[in-house]
């Protein structure tokens, strides 16, 4: 499914009609990756999105969005382009972040298997492995059990993805691959997923991502 097409797709408003995102104004880390399609979730879900490639974008977002990607490219760029920063200090103020696959690696604080010299921004006590499914296993579905955001299964593709290995006790687990394995975590504001649910219609995650935005407004 294409970014236009995600774009166009119809989301149900919530009960009483406003959407999530209604009057918030969210950034994406615009500096690789797969950018365009968590803007059209975003924008479906009624935020207002902000690309963000300098500190001054970031200033104007109350939430952030760090898509998949390569996550080595991407702390590089945030160095170059000035960002690494002011990005740790408004994830130590607590403004709500996003992160999927490379996103979720450079949330965590501790990093397995990354490229010489390669950092996190941190901020979510977890250990993360990165490329941590095999050369078979490199991409895959799967339907996933979620428990927070319903009966429903959540539809997960996974991409050369990370593993979350270790979380600290203030990390909540939100799932597991049937093998036991983490996938998805929350720490007060900041979300964390191995998969990508921006390229297959799933908008729960970033829902919930949106109200914890509304919530820290
Ligand atoms: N789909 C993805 O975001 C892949 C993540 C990538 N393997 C990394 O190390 O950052």
């Amino acid at each position: 499914m294409s970014a236009h097409d995600l774009g166009a797709a119809p989301v149900d408003a919530p009960a009483g009609g406003v959407p999530v995102g209604a009057g918030l104004r969210v950034g994406v880390l615009a500096l690789q990756g797969d950018v365009r399609e968590h803007a059209a979730v975003l924008t479906a879900l009624g935020a207002e999105v902000v690309l963000v490639r300098r500190a001054s974008e970031l200033d104007a977002v109350s939430g952030l969005v760090l898509p998949g990607g390569e996550s080595s490219v991407m702390d590089k760029l945030t160095r170059r382009f000035g960002l690494r920063e002011p990005l740790r200090e408004r994830i130590a103020a607590g403004m709500p972040v996003y992160g999927t696959c490379a996103g979720l690696i450079l949330l965590a604080d501790r990093l397995l298997d990354g490229i010489a010299g390669q950092q996190t921004l941190g901020g979510l006590d977890a250990t993360v492995r990165r490329n941590a499914f095999g050369a078979q296993n490199e991409s895959f579905e799967t339907r996933l059990a979620v428990p927070v955001l319903g009966a429903e299964p959540v539809a997960a593709t996974f991409i050369r993805a990370p593993e979350v290995v270790e979380v600290g006790a203030g990390v909540e687990v939100l799932a597991r691959l049937a093998d036991g394995r983490i996938v998805a975590v929350e720490q007060g504001p900041l979300l964390g997923t191995a998969f990508h649910p921006e390229v297959d219609g799933e908008t729960r995650f970033h829902a919930r991502f949106l109200e914890r935005v509304r919530a820290a407004a």
